[in-house]
């Protein structure tokens, strides 16, 4: 496992340079195939997705998120249920338009915050953004404060915001860890990390939070509460508890309720954050695409209110600017598959429980597809370019697919796109920018969590470019 290093799609990268687009390796006892071509990746979420859509075995997502939609093994009737709801609820263009409040409230709260003449660190103010929309979206409360003001005062309340934000750090450190005895099963019980102890101690904190707000849901849906949920002020959770009320057919379980509440938080807060932050960083180390950018805002959207969610279809080169940081800086390798059954694939045998590792990274990199494929270039999306109609969808086009393709592809990818556009394009609208030192831009340093994200984060100072009033 160590072999492979800390950012393993680099050195998957390479060995499919020498190997070819699809390879066989085996990490610890476990035989994987790593795909690294839009050939090879067609190849299986296409004609072989049935197939693939389990996932190995991953301790960690056993104990975490025992019964959730994300990261469970097989692929049941149940996961499909959970999934297909999940699907629905979150990202249908029906709730799109009914949740349009919580994600504009919460742009405009961040718009606000953003201080003028100081050296800020952008992705903080994203990150609780984006956790606030999600955390309302899902259970209906907003956690995280706003430039600094704690969002309550209570001390039983911060105690609260502190829990949650451990939690969801806790979750994407133990996440990230490489557990010896998941790919070598006789080492499993011995545990020789000592990991279980710790994923065990943080599952305690999860149950103990989301029992809470499962207990305030319910008492909430009573018919005689004092603030009854009314049909089309239900979130997230309230949708599932009406499943694990009135649909038996599925059985769905309080437990399934509490996992995909961390589901839906810890699957889709890093992916937003990260990229919203790469768009930002590749437009201002590139002062052309900023001027670009910017000059389509002013022509779309004026210069007397912020950007909507309805400009978003009409702002083209953003679109571009946001289909090219999901190209360049995609989640490099999506949590791997795993075959149910013996299959042949390019004329290979592939036994069953063979997990494969689809690398994002190298495909989106491909030089037979894409042209000076290191370049930031936004106008290869745009009309006239021969890449210009590859969407991200994964339904059509596999050499471009960071949300996935297939039946374990993400389940909001609407969401997903829709949140980087507009965090995008409302941060260029806004603000003029200035980034001191600009050797941080030109430094494409990837952490090494899951998301790939920048390993320097933005340092910037900003100058408001519209009316006093769009601030206040
Ligand atoms: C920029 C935003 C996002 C990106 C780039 C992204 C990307 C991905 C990718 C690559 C996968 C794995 C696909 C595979 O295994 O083949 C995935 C799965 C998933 N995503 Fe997203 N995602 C984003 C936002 C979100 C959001 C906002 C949510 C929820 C609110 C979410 C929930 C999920 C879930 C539940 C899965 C697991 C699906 C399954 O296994 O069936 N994602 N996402």
């Amino acid at each position: 496992m160590h072999m492979l290093g800390p950012r393993p799609h680099h050195t998957f990268q390479k060995m499919a340079e020498k190997y070819g687009p699809l390879m066989s390796l085996r990490i610890g006892q476990k035989l994987f195939i790593v795909a690294s071509s839009g050939e090879a990746a067609k190849e299986f979420f296409k004609f072989h997705d049935a197939n693939f859509s389990s996932r190995p075995f991953k301790r960690a997502f056993q104990v975490l998120m025992p019964n959730d939609i994300a990261f469970v093994e097989g692929n049941s009737p149940l996961r499909r249920h959970l999934r297909k709801i999940f699907q629905l609820e979150l990202t249908s263009a029906k709730r799109i338009q009914e949740t349009e409040h919580v994600r504009s409230g919460e742009m405009s709260k961040m718009i606000k915050a953003i201080p003028e003449n100081s050296a800020i660190t952008i992705r903080h103010y994203i990150e609780v953004m984006v956790t606030n929309v999600l955390s309302l979206m899902v259970f209906k409360k907003q956690y995280l404060a706003v430039a600094g003001k704690e969002v309550s005062s209570t001390t039983e309340e911060i105690k609260e915001i502190d829990a949650f934000k451990r939690i969801l750090s806790d979750i994407a450190v133990n996440i990230s860890k490489n557990n010896i005895g998941d790919v070598v099963p006789a080492l499993r019980r011995l545990d020789p990390q000592g990991l279980e102890s710790q994923y065990r101690e943080v599952k305690e904190r999860m149950d103990s939070f989301s029992s809470k707000i499962i207990a305030e849901h319910q008492e909430r849906r009573h018919p005689g509460a004092r603030l009854h949920s009314l049909e089309h002020e239900k979130d997230l959770i309230d949708i599932f508890l009406d499943q694990v009320e009135e649909e038996k057919k599925h059985e769905v379980t309080l437990e399934n309720v509490q996992s995909i509440l961390w589901n839906a938080i810890a699957a889709g807060l890093a992916p937003i954050v990260a990229a919203s932050e790469w768009a930002l960083a590749e437009t201002l180390r590139n002062p052309h695409i900023l001027e670009k950018a910017q000059a389509e805002l002013d022509d779309v959207v004026g210069k007397s209110r912020r950007v909507q969610e309805s400009d978003i279809p009409k702002l083209k080169y953003t679109q571009a600017i946001v289909k090219e940081a999901f190209r360049l800086h995609p989640a490099p390798m999506p949590p791997p598959h795993e075959s149910m059954e013996p299959c042949k694939v390019f004329g290979y045998d592939i036994p069953a429980k063979t997990g494969l590792l689809c690398n994002f990274y190298a495909i989106q990199r491909d030089p037979a597809v894409w042209h000076k494929p290191l370049d930031f270039d936004p106008s290869r999306f745009l009309e006239g370019s021969p890449t210009a109609s590859i969407s991200v969808s994964g339904l059509r086009h596999f050499d471009l697919i960071p949300f996935g393709s297939g039946r374990r592809s993400c389940p909001a990818i609407e969401m997903g796109q829709l949140m980087v556009n507009l965090i995008t394009a409302n941060l260029l609208h806004a603000f003029d920018w200035s980034v001191p030192d600009r050797r941080q831009l030109e430094d494409d340093t990837e952490d090494v969590d899951h998301t790939a994200s920048r390993a320097v984060a933005v340092t910037a100072i900003v100058k408001r470019r519209l009316p006093s009033d769009v601030y206040t």
